[in-house]
């Protein structure tokens, strides 16, 4: 199957600092994609850069349509809604910055698929650390995307939020949507990714599924491999 996104050379320099250093890697379609490394790896850089977010200073980014801005979700690390408005109101004002008539059936099928329909009434500012993520991820939902970024959807969130989270991405993934997450949790990309893409110092180490990565390098799990590998 052709790829939707196809990443080559990518590079991105800071003053005299080369922090991401000629990456390639494809997102097909349906498929989930791990994007594991350090801290500052240059993951998010990255993926900001194939989000257009960030210029590049080499390489490119080919997507399989003309505008794929309407066609990509994204979470980002930092808070995206509005903490006043509650989190039906969020996800209508969202919806209208991409151009979306939300139905009440719709908004309420989003809000059900991200376990927010209780809390639909209730304002972003006081909704729980994971009801937050989730919120995060229903936002960049509302135009139905066929690929979706989270970066760190999971982080610091407590056991059973994280595995809502997990749940969520599974339920997102079953429908058809191309994911690409990061992540510092080797046993979620474990349990969640289809592929694996590993960053250290700006450059992929390894790529491949989580099942058969860790035997290709001579190692036992994701963790050893990660450990191995970025020394
Ligand atoms: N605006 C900036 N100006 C200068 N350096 C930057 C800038 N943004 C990122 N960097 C540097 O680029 C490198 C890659 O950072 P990046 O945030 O992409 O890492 P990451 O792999 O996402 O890390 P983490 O897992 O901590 O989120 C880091 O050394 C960081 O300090």
């Amino acid at each position: 199957m052709d790829p939707l996104i196809q990443v080559r050379g990518l590079v991105k320099r800071y003053g005299g600092r080369t922090v991401v250093k000629g990456i390639d890697l494809d997102i097909r379609p349906g498929e989930v994609v791990a994007l594991i490394g350090p801290n500052g790896a240059g993951k998010t850089t990255a993926l900001e850069m194939i989000l257009g977010l960030r210029p590049s200073d080499g390489g490119s980014v080919v997507y399989w349509c003309d505008d794929p801005r309407r066609h990509l979700g994204v979470q980002l690390q930092s808070t995206p809604f509005f903490p006043a408005l509650t989190a039906a109101e969020n996800l209508q004002l969202v919806a209208s910055f991409y151009g979306v008539r939300l139905h009440r059936a719709e908004m309420r099928e989003i809000l059900e698929r991200c376990d927010l329909a209780e809390v639909e009434g209730t304002e972003a500012s006081r909704l729980s650390g994971g009801q937050q993520k989730r919120l995060a991820i229903a936002l960049a939902l509302v135009h139905r995307p066929q690929v979706l970024f989270l970066d760190e959807p999971t982080a610091a969130l407590d056991p059973r939020a994280r595995k809502e989270i997990r749940d969520l991405i599974r339920r997102q993934s079953r429908s058809g949507t191309s994911i690409v997450f990061t992540s510092h949790d080797m046993e979620e990309v474990e349990k969640l990714a289809d592929r694996v893409i590993l960053i250290h110092r700006g450059e992929v180490r390894a790529a491949g599924p989580p099942e058969s990565l860790p035997r290709q390098h001579g190692v036992e799990d994701l963790e050893e491999l990660y450990l191995e590998l970025t020394v």
